[in-house]
């Protein structure tokens, strides 16, 4: 039988894989904690140049905060991870913390709602988070095997972080960003509805967000920030008028496939990544008014949530996806985070609902069964 990549993860590795194939790095020789992103490139650059082979690792929500990637000596590159059976990969005693409260998060959007009154903010991407405390220790082997054979379709991800014992893990449906020479592709998602229960109730819920004017205008506003940031590297660049529907196993949502050609092809992915991030699918718009906003409402620090993984080559090709569906996870504790996008026309409860239909995703995948 042959052995998945998930299989000979061990802790402190780092693990992307995608629909197309899976990478396991592991053994850093170093690690680059810069918080300039282009002292970062710079530096992923230099050291790529004389060792080779790939950087690999997260850029934090905050992007003044300092970065972890790492250089690793030993890379395993695979085909993609065979859908296999998913099946409970955490202990069966868990405590479950949220915070905020549901009913805060629900005030948080309302007071949101007031800030967008104002005119100087048009979205703002407010999150909650689900402490959850296990009776005995996670086994990270099942938990990225059972969220691969869910996740056959997006990214299902492992980073260290700085914290020592703390690993992101991430079944991040969103591509930031991809380079492949000097072609590159990101396809940003926002604008979401829940799946339903059966297949008439999903059908009904995928069509209400395609009527549905709010999404729409959430969706607009990632996609117009997202060609503000590229189209000063690029020679060509082509963006669908209309977002299309992508499904991921709890939610629904829409999605424009935007791809381009680079000008200068020393324009590498990580570069591309830090220019594109914090995009307004997970910070809002304009950035600095979105950002405070979410410093003013948010009772917590989203670290690594909502930051980029990914990786990238000498020749600086690689693929970076918005850390989001994730949790921080420890030997016997994970975090989970999920938010939504408030734009006028948000209503609070179903704000709570989509960030509860988010959070389904890694605890279905790791075979946790939580109504929320
Ligand atoms: C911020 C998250 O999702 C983003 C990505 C897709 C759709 C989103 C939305 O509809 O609000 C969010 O912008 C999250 O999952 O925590």
């Amino acid at each position: 039988m042959d052995v998945e990549l998930t299989d000979q993860y061990r802790p402190g590795a780092f693990l992307f894989a995608t629909p197309e194939r899976a990478l396991l790095a592991d053994q850093p020789r170093h690690v680059l904690s810069e918080k300039d992103s282009d002292a970062l490139s710079v530096q992923v650059s230099d050291a790529l140049a004389e060792y080779g082979g790939i950087a690999v690792g997260a850029l934090p929500y905050d992007n003044t905060g300092e970065a972890h990637v790492l250089l690793p000596t030993s890379v395993t590159w695979s085909g993609p991870i065979r859908p296999g059976t998913h099946q409970a990969a955490l202990p069966p005693g868990h405590q479950v913390t949220p915070e905020p409260l549901p009913q805060e998060y629900e005030r948080q959007v309302a007071k949101a709602l007031t800030l967008l009154e104002t005119g100087e903010l048009g979205k703002v991407v407010l999150a909650r988070t689900l402490r959850i405390d296990l009776d005995g220790p996670v086994d990270m082997r099942r938990v990225l095997a059972s969220l691969a054979a869910m996740n056959t379709h997006g990214y299902t991800v492992a980073t260290p972080l700085p914290t020592p014992g703390v690993t992101l893990v991430s079944a991040s449906p969103e591509l930031l960003v991809r380079r492949t020479g000097t072609e590159f592709v990101s396809r940003p998602l926002a604008g979401s509805q829940p799946r339903g229960k059966d297949p008439v109730e999903d059908r009904a819920n995928a069509q209400r967000l395609l009527a549905s004017r709010k999404d729409h205008d959430e969706h607009r506003w990632v996609v117009e920030a997202e060609v503000e940031a590229l189209r000063p590297f690029c020679r060509r660049l082509d963006v669908p008028r209309t977002p299309s529907l992508l499904s991921t196993p709890s939610v629904w949502h829409l999605a424009t496939k935007i791809t381009g050609e680079l000008a200068d092809p020393a324009v590498t992915a990580l570069t591309l990544a830090a220019a594109l991030h914090p995009t307004p699918a997970v910070c809002g718009s304009p950035t600095s008014a979105a950002r405070g906003a979410i410093a003013q409402l948010e009772s917590f620090d989203r670290g690594f949530y909502t930051g980029a993984v990914g990786w990238v080559d000498a020749a600086g090709d690689g693929e970076w996806a918005v850390a989001i569906r994730s949790a921080d996870v420890t030997d016997r504790s994970l975090r989970l985070y999920a938010g939504a996008g408030i734009v006028d026309g948000s209503v609070p409860g179903l704000e709570l609902a989509e960030t509860s239909a988010k959070f389904q995703t890694l605890l279905r995948g790791m075979g946790l069964d939580l109504t929320l």
